[in-house]
């Protein structure tokens, strides 16, 4: 299997042009976080403002405002309870969605997640993540044809694919990953693994400091970012999954667990200096 190195997030980066603006580096909606979760959208929105997308927006519950904004004043926020017309020009507009990062498995998310699946362009990029993956294969919803990225841990992806996990295996989860043509597949865990159609690589990077809520939150922030600036291609996902775990790893020298809060503060350096060595 090939393994994912540095070589990727190099070929994958890119110094920004003088002539820009924020409208250039994608626009990232996180729909997700709850009372319960409420952590779990103010990680990944921070990871994508870290890792640099140009406008980042939050739809949440309300009880989760006055922490996103304390935390990153940098987001937008939408009240998700507020009637989908009022705000589902937001997802319309967005270049990448993120759904399902602390959604919870309400009723209410479970309707939510339905007019996402039903709102969403196939020009769209859609990662789908934590609660909505719980949802999608509980409800058994379908997918609409956009640009996919499924980001389950093992577990997630035994109750999607139906693939128990120690039969998780490169055969099986390619015939798995069948059911949902063009997607890509972020397979977590140790080692973890990229799925796309015939083409699959690994991480033998990160480790257990990971092991602490609120890492794969941060991933999906990471992954967004790097799909709104660098497009949305099966080797963009790749060097957002190593840069993930290689700054896990830079931490992991001097600490016993990496916060994905701290993991995050580290983004914006980690990235250019990528880009100063290429
Ligand atoms: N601070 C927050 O707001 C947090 C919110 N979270 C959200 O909580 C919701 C539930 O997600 P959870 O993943 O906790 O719950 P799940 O019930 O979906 O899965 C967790 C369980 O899966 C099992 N498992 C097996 N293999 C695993 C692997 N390789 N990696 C991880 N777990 C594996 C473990 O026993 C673990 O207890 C999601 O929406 C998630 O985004 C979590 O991310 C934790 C932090
Ligand atoms: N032991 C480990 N070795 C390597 N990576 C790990 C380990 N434990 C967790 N991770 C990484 O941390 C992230 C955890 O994702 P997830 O389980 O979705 O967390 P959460 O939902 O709490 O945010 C994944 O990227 C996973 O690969
Ligand atoms: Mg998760």
């Amino acid at each position: 299997m090939q393994v994912i190195t540095n070589s990727t997030v190099r070929a994958v980066l890119q110094a920004r042009p003088a002539i820009s603006h924020k409208g250039d580096f994608g626009r990232v909606l996180i729909i997700g976080g709850s009372q319960q979760y409420g952590g779990a959208a103010i990680m990944s929105a921070s990871a994508a403002v870290y890792a640099g997308a140009g406008l980042v927006s939050v739809a949440s519950d309300l009880s989760v405002l006055s922490g996103l904004h304390a935390r990153l004043p940098e987001a937008m926020f939408i009240d998700y309870q507020q009637p989908f017309v009022q705000w589902s020009s937001a997802v319309q507009a967005a270049d990448v969605v993120v759904v399902g990062p602390g959604l919870g498995i309400t009723s209410f998310a479970v309707e939510l997640l339905r007019k996402i699946l039903q709102t969403i362009q196939p020009t769209q990029t859609l990662i789908i993540d934590g609660s909505a993956l719980s949802i999608i294969a509980h409800e058994k919803l379908t997918i609409p044809n956009t640009q996919l990225i499924l980001t389950p841990h093992q577990m997630e992806w035994a109750r999607l694919s139906g693939v128990a996990i120690e039969q998780q295996t490169v055969a099986t989860n390619q015939t798995a990953l069948a059911a949902y043509p063009n997607a890509t597949l972020v397979l977590k865990k140790h080692y973890t693994e990229v799925y796309h159609q015939q083409q699959v690589q690994q991480l033998t990077i990160g480790g257990p400091s990971m092991a602490t809520g609120g890492s794969g939150d941060t991933l999906t922030g990471i992954i967004a970012a790097f799909c709104g600036q660098f497009g949305t291609h099966y080797q963009t996902i790749c060097a957002a999954v190593y840069t993930h775990s290689a700054i896990a790893d830079e931490l992991a020298k001097t600490q016993y667990v990496t916060l994905p809060s701290q993991v995050i503060q580290t983004l914006p350096h980690y990235m250019a200096k990528m880009i100063h060595q290429s």
